[in-house]
């Protein structure tokens, strides 16, 4: 049975016994229990996506005002309140993350926390409206189909809640829109050069996130029927980020274990430092510290690090899926990759200095040089990473795209100097990557579980990609688990999987094994050959460029120092006394 599947029956029966059993008190916890799990998710997948909120709970105060003064003062219907207070979050959340989530580094957490003080400082402030630092009391019960929901109610509504959002975010992760959150966080370039537009996408978690934050504060609102300021302080902010950290933010799960662990910790432990040590205070706030501390240091993927990442992030397959049938590209299009007398400076430094090179179709193409001659600053020119500042980057004549996820969309794939995998996916899932630009599927269709043939195929081709650099029965395993060579070829295997017609591979074969260059150098003839393919090789390994490549361009000092077939590069005094080795 499927982790979530499973994960859902045991928690629905589990809670379903206890709200129905436990005394009043405990099912009042568990419904706060339930809505910090909501919370919880929310902030989990923002963190997922590498984005550090520091001011969430101001989200789960706006989603739990606006219904509590909707409903109260204005005689709103209370789900209809409730609605709109998502609504009105969701809004906020598209302005702030349109702005914010721009900044890099520490910018958008000192953001975000600027924005909670702010929306807290205004709670208390706006008295009219919040009553203050007093809060507001007499907030109507919610009430569905005429019943009024009490304790017991309010708590399953909860835990129902907290079920279909599980269920639609382990989609949602598991698809399109996850795959993209993850490839962002390990590397926003590298998911951009699959097609990722990493500011839409950032934005679009944000706006998820902060839906998830105001739904908890509306079902909040219902369930205390009191809202004060003090429960949307920052500390609350910091709270919420212990429960996800402490129960691991890679799969959905992480969050509802978080908030669990959370809750037994602080009970157990105030019962402790009260009850049995007599020690008052909130003593318990050292022991969440401490916890934290020891989380962070040995496991990293929190209370999730005890689940294999295939159950976490490829389980609709137990068997790697079978591949899609290879269908050769007959009469694929003709293209051409031009660099025009490209220059590009950093600072003082020039980098290239005129280069002009030509990546046609059916042919490999080489480009040689010393170490910091400019390839790979030649290369992320050539994939729109880097803009040039002088020159043109041409595509069948038409200038190439200035966004570099707009780049794939043109057919031009590319790998990495440094590999850049997704740590914590299955190879299968970081293979799928690639395929980001050829899916359809939203967060709508994910959540839904709309996008199940979409996702099959796109596995059936990542699966094809595998077999064809060797690794098909490595499919399932965690792509950390391999060694540094057949990571590099999961990469090819990942730029295969947007079906260019333009590849570039950037030093392919470093740390690669003897065989393993076999199935590098028989995969680029073939995609030559029977796809007609442009492939641009930049690579060290002098052996397998001289036995690859068609054509060479020779880079030194940022310049074009020779160009020409293997024989002619092979014996040309510059290219020998440069680079080659021996005397000119
Ligand atoms: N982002 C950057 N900022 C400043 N200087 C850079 C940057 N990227 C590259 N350079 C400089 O540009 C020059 C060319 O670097 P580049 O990495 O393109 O060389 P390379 O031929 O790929 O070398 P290698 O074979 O070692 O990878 C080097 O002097 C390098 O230090």
């Amino acid at each position: 049975m499927k982790l979530e599947k499973f994960s859902f029956a045991a928690v629905v029966a589990a809670v379903a016994a206890l709200i129905v059993v436990l005394p009043t008190y405990y099912v009042g916890l568990l419904a706060l229990a339930g809505i910090n799990a909501l919370l919880c998710m929310g902030l989990a997948f923002l963190l997922a996506a590498g984005q550090l909120s520091l001011g969430h709970a101001a989200f789960f105060g706006v989603g739990a005002y606006v219904p509590a003064i909707l409903a109260r003062d204005h005689g709103f219907a209370p789900l209809l309140a409730m609605l709109l207070g998502v609504v009105a979050c969701m809004a906020m959340a598209y302005v702030i993350g349109r702005i914010t989530l721009r900044l890099r580094g520490h910018y958008l957490p000192l953001a975000t926390l600027a924005w909670g003080i702010v929306i807290y400082v205004c709670f208390v402030a706006a008295i009219e409206l919040t009553g203050g630092a007093s809060g507001m009391s007499d907030i109507p019960a919610l009430s569905i189909f005429g019943l009024d929901m009490g304790t017991r109610e309010m708590s399953a509504l909860v835990w129902v809640a907290v079920g279909l959002v599980f269920v639609a975010l382990c989609r949602i992760y598991r698809g399109r829109l996850g795959r993209s959150a993850r490839a962002i966080k390990a590397s926003p370039m590298m998911a951009a050069a699959f097609g990722v537009d990493v500011a839409a996408v950032k934005v679009k978690i944000f706006v998820l996130s902060a839906a998830l934050a105001a739904l908890a504060g509306g079902l909040y609102t219902y369930y205390m029927r009191f809202v004060s300021p003090s429960s949307f302080a920052i500390g609350e902010s910091f709270n919420l980020l212990i429960m996800v950290v402490l129960g691991g933010f890679v799969h959905p799960l992480g969050a509802i274990l978080g908030v669990l662990a959370f809750t037994a910790i602080k009970l157990g432990a105030e019962y402790v430092f009260a009850n049995l040590l007599g020690i008052p205070g909130q003593m318990e706030t050292m022991l969440f510290g401490a916890i934290l501390i020891i989380a962070l240091l040995r496991w990293p993927n929190g209370l999730l690090t005890w689940f294999k990442p295939q159950w976490l992030s490829a389980a609709d397959y137990r068997e790697p899926p079978a591949p899609a049938p290879f269908v050769p590209g007959a009469g694929a299009p003709k293209r051409v990759l031009r660099a025009d007398e490209v220059g590009k400076r950093f600072g003082g430094l020039r980098a290239l200095n005129g280069v002009s090179i030509e990546v046609p179709s059916a042919r490999i193409t080489g480009l040689i040089g010393p170490n910091g001659a400019g390839k790979s600053t030649l290369f992320n020119v050539m994939t729109s990473v880097l803009p040039a500042t002088e020159g043109r980057i041409t595509l069948d004549g038409e200038p190439l795209p200035k966004r570099s996820c707009d780049v794939i969309m043109r057919g031009v794939a590319r790998t990495f100097q440094h590999v850049q995998l997704v740590p914590g996916l299955t190879v299968l899932q970081n293979v799928m990557i690639g395929g980001y630009s050829q899916g359809r599927a939203g967060l709508f269709a994910a959540a839904l579980g709309l996008d199940h043939e979409e996702e099959s195929a796109l596995a059936a081709q990542a699966q094809a990609a595998l077999a064809k650099v060797g690794l098909a029965d490595v499919a399932l395993r965690s792509v950390e688990s391999l060694p540094l060579g057949s990571q590099r070829l999961v990469e090819v295997a990942r730029a295969l999987m947007a079906n260019p017609d333009v590849l570039l591979l950037d030093e392919p074969a470093a740390g690669l094994r003897g065989p393993e260059k076999e199935t590098l150098a028989a995969l680029m003839r073939t995609l030559r050959d029977e796809r007609g393919m442009a492939v641009l090789l930049v690579e060290h390994d002098m052996d397998l460029v001289m036995r690859c490549v068609d054509y060479l361009f020779v880079l030194n000092y940022g310049a074009l120092l020779a160009e020409g077939n293997r024989n002619e590069v092979q014996k040309n005094p510059a290219v020998i006394a440069a680079y080659l080795g021996g005397d000119a």
